[in-house]
């Protein structure tokens, strides 16, 4: 089943509140908190996502593109994150980090930036329940797909099978109508979707959209027989 995750980084910060709500009936709202030292931009932190989480039903899939996910991390599950993404380049313990996430009651995920391989984190990935493979280089929405991250994407997905798990594999950057069928293809579940929701006339509609076209490329993917 295909999920698809609105970033708020698209959205109206203004109006955060009505914002998260315009999207109502996504699986989970991303929201990619940024320090200006891991990425070159400076978005929102622990207190946002308190209040977001208050002002919506849909679960927090944090995304943070910081430097010390290792002390910041548990303080989101804390605000109320369902799901906390931190990335390898950052964390100076990852599998202490996930399962301390784990441990305080969220889903722990880890992100790739696109240089970085996913076969030297073979052996963590039993330690996850999300793997993130950013398709766009952290930092801004609206940059265009990668599409030389599709070998990655399949990559991945092969070794998720190999080892039998149940892990989701999400993809963040330049998913929009004319990519999410590919990610799907590939062996993506989880599309986190910025520019292309937030900048449609109607969010929710867009967000049923996209979902319809990544169900309609995973039913007839290889990867997908039988799961
Ligand atoms: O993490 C990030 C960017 O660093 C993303 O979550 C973007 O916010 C996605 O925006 P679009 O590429 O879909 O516009
Ligand atoms: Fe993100």
């Amino acid at each position: 089943m295909a999920q698809i995750n609105p970033s708020i980084l698209s959205a109206d910060f203004s109006r955060l509140a009505e914002e998260a709500r315009a999207v109502e009936g996504a699986d989970w709202l991303h929201v990619d908190v940024m320090d200006n030292h891991f990425v070159p931009n400076l978005t929102l932190g622990v207190p946002v996502v308190e209040s977001l989480s208050r002002a919506t039903g849909t679960p927090l899939d944090c995304h943070l593109m910081i430097e010390d996910p290792d002390r910041w991390a548990p303080q989101y599950v804390e605000a109320g994150a369902g799901s906390v993404t931190f990335h390898v380049e950052a964390a100076a313990a990852p599998v202490r980090l996930a399962r301390e996430i784990r441990a305080k009651g969220a889903r722990a995920s880890m992100a790739l930036k696109p240089a970085t391989p996913i076969e030297p984190f073979e052996d963590l990935l039993p330690e996850l329940d999300m793997l993130l493979i950013m398709t766009v280089e952290p930092g801004f929405g609206g940059q265009a797909f990668l599409d030389i991250m599709l070998p990655k994407i399949r990559r991945t997905r092969e070794l998720i099978s190999k080892h039998g798990l149940e892990l989701w594999l999400q993809v963040d950057g330049g998913v929009s109508a004319s990519t999410v069928e590919r990610c799907a293809e590939a062996g993506a579940d989880v599309f986190v979707a910025g520019s292309a929701v937030y900048g449609a006339n109607d969010p929710a509609a867009a967000v049923r959209s996209l979902r319809e076209s990544a169900e309609r490329a995973t039913a007839s993917a290889a990867w997908a027989c039988g799961h």
